[in-house]
């Protein structure tokens, strides 16, 4: 830090005092270091310097600056950070961390051209189906109500980009998936990383020696079956000419006939991999945090049931055409989001130059991260922040929604979320679905025990809501 000082007259922005090497790592909370970046926002400011092991970030704790730096400079501030380990373990084809390059803005261009706006309403009778699906299997089996979210998600993805049905058990789709995710989870600790980095050898640690899954060959070779295994599927429907309306379909007729764009096909396996990966653990997590705000918030769970019961009835199931008629339902589903950030620091971006902001430093390659957790919790624009009270997205006159819809929640700039538009239909078909079907509410066991709620499972249980009423809903 003091030598790139030295190198600028201007100063970096405020932050902690590091020490030697490892920079600020002991003074993070290393499992929501969010928290952490929170509380220098008090002490420091909006915007804070900080290194860890060398990296060195500038965080950005409010939309504002955010805003300055990754959109109205974005094509300063739109790169991701470069990590030597991603090529030998067969991880650089993620659009999530491409450089800001013609790569990235081919992956860009696929993304877009089937998840804009209202382009998304394609794939509604897809999350009606895999809704009706969530009811069917919460009612069957409500004990293993977090598995059918994943299922939820990852089904609709799966439907969505390569008309795919996923499985009930074995799928070898979701086998693929899930081994290549967990292993490149493993692999992406910040203290794996810093290993490998010191002791490069260990990509080669045979896989039969504890530590195998370093082994980076395997490695590929996981990654590849997670990229090629959904495409197989595909393209025997396309052989069959049953192939339905999907992103990968979508994307490999854009690019047919031309030649400007090489391997294309590895192109669209590769940014149809990112959107499966991008798109589960995401909707999946929202849900949850829906699940935990409704068993600790019974009166908004009630008041969002009065509302449905009124303008849908209990004859049938909420749809998407009722959607602007439920605006109670909609601030419920912008307080989740807002509540508990499920991506609290975004995806961090990268500096391609120098720059100056306001009166600092910022040098090339320092990792720019916005802290959306920050920005959710901020108390000048959301009193009591950690309340759940969806009544602050409702104009208190006239009950209507705010204009707050909680864009920072997906990221800023070029390189913003541009699977939002399906994300929200997913997750508020969802909501307003399982708030018609069920009741949720803590087990009697776990409010006994006094315990704390935590990140895990088996915190909830559901029970049916109006069983009479159930089988007159079902579809
Ligand atoms: C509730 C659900 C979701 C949330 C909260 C979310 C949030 C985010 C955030 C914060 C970023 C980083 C943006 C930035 O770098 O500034 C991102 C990137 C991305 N998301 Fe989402 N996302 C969600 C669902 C989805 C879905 C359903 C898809 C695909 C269908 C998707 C595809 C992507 C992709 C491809 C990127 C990488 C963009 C790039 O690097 O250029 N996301 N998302």
């Amino acid at each position: 830090a003091t030598s790139r000082r030295r190198r600028h007259e201007k100063p970096l922005p405020p932050g902690p005092s590091p020490l030697p090497l490892i920079g600020n790592v002991h003074q993070m909370d290393g499992s929501e270091p969010w928290l952490t970046f929170t509380e220098w926002k008090d002490g420091y400011g909006d915007v804070v310097y900080c290194s860890q092991f060398g990296v060195e970030s500038v965080i950005l704790n409010t939309e504002e600056a955010a805003r300055d730096l990754m959109e109205k400079r974005s094509s300063n501030y739109s790169d991701r950070v470069h990590s030597s380990l991603r090529e030998p373990y067969g991880l650089d084809w993620d659009t999530v961390f491409l450089q800001h390059n013609e790569t990235w803005r081919l992956h860009r261009r696929v993304a877009h051209q089937s998840l804009r706006e209202h382009h998304v309403d394609v794939f509604q009778p897809t999350q009606l189906r895999f809704s009706e699906a969530l009811l069917s299997n919460l009612e069957k089996h409500p004990k293993d109500w977090h598995q059918h979210l994943v299922r939820y998600a990852g089904s609709i993805m799966v439907s969505a980009l390569y008309d795919h049905d996923v499985a009930p058990a074995n799928d070898p789709v979701t086998q693929a998936v899930t081994a290549a995710t967990a292993l490149s989870n493993k692999l992406a600790t910040p203290a794996n990383m810093t290993l490998i980095t010191f002791l490069p050898f260990l990509k080669y640690t045979p896989t039969w020696l504890p530590g195998g899954w370093r082994n980076a060959a395997e490695a590929r070779r996981t990654q590849g079956r997670k990229l090629n295994q959904p495409f197989e599927y595909l393209k025997e429907k396309i052989a069959a000419g049953t192939v339905g309306n999907t992103i990968a379909l979508d994307a490999l007729e854009m690019f047919k006939g031309s030649d400007k764009f090489g391997d294309y096909e590895q192109l669209v396996k590769n940014a149809c991999a990112t959107m499966y990966g991008a798109g589960e653990d995401t909707t999946a997590s929202t849900l949850l945090v829906f699940f935990l705000a409704m068993c600790r918030n019974q009166h908004v769970q009630k008041r969002a049931q009065e509302e449905l019961d009124t303008v849908v009835g209990m004859d049938r199931l909420p749809d998407f055409s009722d959607r602007d008629s439920l605006p109670y339902i909609e601030a419920v589903f912008r307080e989740v989001r807002r509540w508990h950030p499920v991506t609290p620091l975004g995806i961090p971006h990268a500096a391609t130059n120098d720059d100056v902001y306001r009166d600092w430093f910022i040098p090339k390659g320092t990792t720019v991260i916005a802290n959306i957790w920050a920005m959710s919790q901020d108390p000048t624009r959301y009193p009591s922040p950690t309340t759940f009270d969806p009544t602050r997205f409702l104009d208190p006159a006239t009950g209507q929604l705010t204009n707050d819809t909680l864009m920072f929640i997906w990221g800023f700039g070029r390189r913003i979320c541009p699977g939002r538009h399906f994300a929200v239909n997913s997750a508020w078909i969802a909501i307003a679905r399982l708030l018609a079907r069920f009741t949720f509410e803590f087990e009697p066991e776990f409010i006994e025990r006094g315990a704390e709620v935590k990140w895990a499972n088996a915190t909830t249980s559901i029970t049916p809501r109006k069983p009479a009423k159930v089988e007159r809903a079902s579809v």
